[in-house]
């Protein structure tokens, strides 16, 4: 048995987590001898999501895990092997499947680090390497990075309502989408901003901190809340943390100090209440009020029912006295965007004479869903204090020029040249080189601590929830011109 994979939960072989297409267009690319064609593909997405004004980049630890156990097993062959087209002939030739037994990956890849703060169309991935490795990544990929890049912002902006000092617990799983989506999504909660998770295999498989309270049922087995909380602190005398709501919030919240009482007699004390119903603003501070009286004002109080940035913003405004919030449902299935539209294309391909490069781009009706030519890399600018001020994606395949202007793709009319010597870094770094990995990955934690980093050094204009700043992007003048013209060569002239 293979150790068990990051990415995923069933398989031993996760080759054949893909589309289709993906197969037959590597059999037509092997049939017509351009399997080796040298291409660059970019994984991007081109809005952010929840209408912000960000992204938190996350997936890129799964997708390498995934790359380096890339294989086609002897039963995803003989699978293959099966598979017939209409005519009852196999759609995969046996020369063929033996051809993918052997393929060994030996693609570069570069990418933005996990928890990097990134906008619509920079790619968070670039992949450069023979046509048909580089196309048969492309479902998996996106499986990966759209995913936790989704759940990861949805954190961050919890993170941004919740404050740098309060705790976030994540709640989900039990509301994810199936077990898979479940882990992945604690992980990239956790990597946004949660401080820990509810999910035991989560916490065992990416070593995250496991936190939680009790249910209604346990207090509903025993007599009585007092029973309850003291058969809980019996089991947990120094991580007790008690639901108080089951039947009058504040008398939970009496019955709660009562039992604190008499664990403070011997030498213990309690952690929390949690409140998972009612108005949550006016409960916690009743709450706080009581336990602050009764000389328990470092015990906490974690709030849980259905909570969302944008829920919990309003119950701060409110004066609400929660320093934890319990974030389920909302945050693990990213429930006012159900996925992150990130999209993977192929910018560049070899000439014939295997010496240049051809520049490719597809088309849109909309200007905006045109993609960008170019073996690129996103230039980030920084300000005094090292804070982004504008992103220059540019094709790292021809020299700059000297004077450097950002233009935006959307509006050529607007441009902003770049101060010589301003200070920047580029976002994309090489993972692997020639299918090699060449880079330490961070751990989840120092992920996720970049990503607080990342997030607090945004304008708070673009961080924020409503109709927020849109950070500029720009494509260095020189590119956007080139990009000009392949369209302006691409695109049929009708006369009028
Ligand atoms: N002060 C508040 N301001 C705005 N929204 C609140 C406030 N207090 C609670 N809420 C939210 O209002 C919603 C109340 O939902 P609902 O009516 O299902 O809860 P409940 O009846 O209190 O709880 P339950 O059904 O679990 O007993 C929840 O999403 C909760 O987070
Ligand atoms: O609300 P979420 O953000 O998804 O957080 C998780 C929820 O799961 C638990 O109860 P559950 O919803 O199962 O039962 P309930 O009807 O008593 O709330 C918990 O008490 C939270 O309410
Ligand atoms: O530990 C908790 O309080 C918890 C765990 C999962 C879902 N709701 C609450
Ligand atoms: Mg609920």
């Amino acid at each position: 048995m293979n150790p068990a994979p990051l990415s995923g939960l069933y398989a031993p072989s996760l080759a054949l987590i893909t589309d289709l297409y993906q197969l037959t267009m590597a059999y037509g690319y092997w049939q017509q001898g351009l399997q080796d064609r040298e291409a660059v593909f970019h994984l991007y997405f081109r809005k952010a999501p929840f209408q912000g004004g960000y992204a938190v980049a996350a997936g890129l630890a799964l997708a390498v895990d995934w790359l380096e156990n890339l294989r086609f097993s002897d039963d995803d062959l003989a699978y293959l092997g099966s598979l017939r087209g209409s005519k009852g002939t196999p759609l995969f030739p046996p020369d063929f499947l033996a051809y993918l037994r052997d393929l060994k990956f030996t693609c570069d890849v570069d990418a933005v680090p996990e928890g990097t703060v990134v906008f619509g169309n920079e790619p968070l991935l670039r992949i450069q390497g023979p046509l048909l490795q580089a196309q048969l990544l492309e479902t998996a990929l996106l499986t990966l990075v759209n995913f936790q890049t989704l759940i990861a912002t949805k954190a961050a902006r919890i993170r941004e309502a919740a404050g740098p000092h309060d705790q976030i617990l994540e709640f989900g799983l039990r509301r994810a989408q199936g077990f898979d989506g479940g882990l992945g999504a604690s992980r990239a909660a956790y990597l946004g901003g949660a401080d820990a998770t509810s999910n035991v295999l989560a916490g065992q498989r990416y070593g995250l901190p496991v936190r939680g309270t009790h249910a209604h049922s346990w207090v509903m087995s025993f007599a009585d809340e007092e029973q309850a909380f003291t058969a809980y602190a019996q089991a947990f005398p120094d991580d007790s943390v008690f639901l108080v709501d089951t039947y009058d919030t504040l008398d939970g919240v009496r019955h709660a100090i009562e039992v604190a009482r008499k664990m403070r007699a011997q030498g213990h004390e309690l952690g929390g209440i949690r409140l998972d119903s009612g108005d949550l603003a006016y409960l916690s501070r009743e709450a706080r009020a009581l336990l602050d009286e009764a000389g328990f004002d470092k015990v906490r109080i974690v709030a849980s029912n259905d909570l969302e940035e944008n829920l919990i913003t309003s119950l701060k405004q409110q004066g609400a006295r929660i320093d934890t919030w319990g974030v389920g449902t909302q945050l693990v299935t990213a429930y006012n965007q159900a996925a992150l539209g990130g999209v993977y294309k192929l910018a560049a391909l070899r000439t014939a004479d295997g010496t240049g490069w051809d520049f490719t781009i597809k088309l849109s009706e909309q200007i905006a869903k045109t993609s960008v030519p170019g073996i690129l890399q996103v230039r980030r600018y920084l300000d005094e204090q090292g804070h982004p001020r504008a992103d220059m994606l540019y094709n790292t395949a021809v020299p700059l020029p000297e004077r450097l202007v950002l233009v935006d793709p959307n509006d050529a009319t607007r441009r902003r040249p770049v101060r010589p010597g301003a200070p920047f870094r580029e976002l994309l770094e090489p993972v692997f080189c020639q299918g090699r990995r060449v880079l330490d990955l961070p751990t989840l934690a120092e992920s996720r601590a970049l990503a607080q980093r990342e997030v607090a050094s945004l304008d708070p204009a673009v961080r924020r929830f409503l109709n927020p700043h849109t950070y500029p992007v720009g494509l260095e003048l020189s590119l956007y011109d080139y990009r000009t013209q392949l369209i302006l060569a691409k695109r049929p002239q009708r006369p009028a």
